[in-house]
């Protein structure tokens, strides 16, 4: 594991923001560190980074404990929370090589990170006209430079735009699968980061109510029949008799497991037999934004 956190508990004053947590992020992830505002993402984040002293629990990283390995640990790290440290007065080519010479790193980086974020054709160009786009991804040249194994993104793509989002998007992608890099990255999106996450966390009020593959998360988006019929509860009912497993009845619509197109029919049939009205009948799935809000509204 790139990161592994056990037990680790937070608290500013007596509000308890990080509880228990213990994180997974296997290398080569892109790790999706999901919750909604006020989650304790951020203060998690600043743990991470030692930026905010441990209370409780412990922290490892590329299996060495953050409390007694801080300096060689945190010189693998890149890291990027909330707005990029970026001198607007400077273009963006300067900003990396004020960067450079502070981190001593050879000069040819500079070029090579403008290249890999696609802001060659902006080298020259003050970073305070830049968009918010071009700003996040010279953040993100600028915690690069030192090549880090591991990227640390606080709401990397907060405010920008879907074209934005996409390009930040596509260079993690670039990251992990051409440049052996791990991604820790969070967000109170799931849509943001569904389409490149490998594995993702979910934490509301503090606590870890979700972490796995994107695999296991879409495994929890069962799949159901939705029926919609006149009398929905004399059709649960009939269902329920004749062994069907009822997950959930509305006004309009009676819901059960789906498990193959036979079963559809099946259902189907029986209630016209009985003389209920089908108005209409079909196979849904939870979207995974559906999922993440029933998630962390159930905490
Ligand atoms: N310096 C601080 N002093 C006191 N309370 C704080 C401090 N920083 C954060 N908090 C509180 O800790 C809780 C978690 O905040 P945190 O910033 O970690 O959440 P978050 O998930 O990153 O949210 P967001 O998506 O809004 O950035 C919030 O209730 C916040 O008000």
């Amino acid at each position: 594991m790139v990161i592994r956190t056990e037990g680790l508990s937070f608290n500013f004053g007596n509000q308890q923001v990080v509880k228990n947590l213990s994180l997974n992020v296997p290398e080569g992830s892109i790790y999706g560190f999901l919750g909604p505002n006020g989650a304790g993402k951020t203060t998690t984040i600043k743990l991470l980074l030692n930026l905010l002293k441990i209370q409780h629990g412990s922290i490892h990283i590329f299996e060495q404990d953050i409390q007694t390995n801080r300096i060689s640990i945190l010189s693998q790290i890149g890291s990027l929370i909330e707005q990029p440290a970026i001198y607007h007065h400077l273009t963006g080519k300067e900003n990396l090589i004020n960067r450079a010479l502070l981190l001593q790193v050879p000069m040819n980086r500079v070029d090579e990170m403008l290249a890999l974020v696609q802001l060659t054709a902006a080298a020259s160009k003050k970073a305070g006209q830049y968009s918010l786009g071009m700003k996040q991804r010279l953040g993100i040249a600028l915690a690069l430079l030192a090549d880090p194994k591991l990227l640390i993104l606080d709401e990397p793509t907060n405010g920008l735009d879907p074209n934005g989002i996409i390009e930040v998007r596509e260079l993690l992608i670039k990251l992990v699968n051409q440049h052996n890099k791990t991604v820790f990255i969070s967000s109170h999106l799931l849509a943001e980061v569904e389409r490149m996450a490998t594995h993702v966390g979910i934490i509301n009020y503090g606590e870890l109510l979700f972490q796995g593959s994107i695999t296991e998360l879409q495994a929890l988006s069962q799949p159901m029949i939705c029926i919609e019929t006149n009398n929905t509860v004399d059709a649960a009912n009939l269902l329920k008799r004749n062994s069907f497993n009822v997950i959930d009845v509305t006004d309009n619509y009676v819901y059960v497991p789906y498990t193959n197109k036979q079963q559809t029919a099946d259902v189907n049939a029986l209630l016209h037999n009985s003389g209920h009205a089908i108005y209409s009948i079909g196979k849904q799935q939870k979207d995974l934004e559906r999922l993440f809000l029933d998630i962390t509204q159930k905490a």
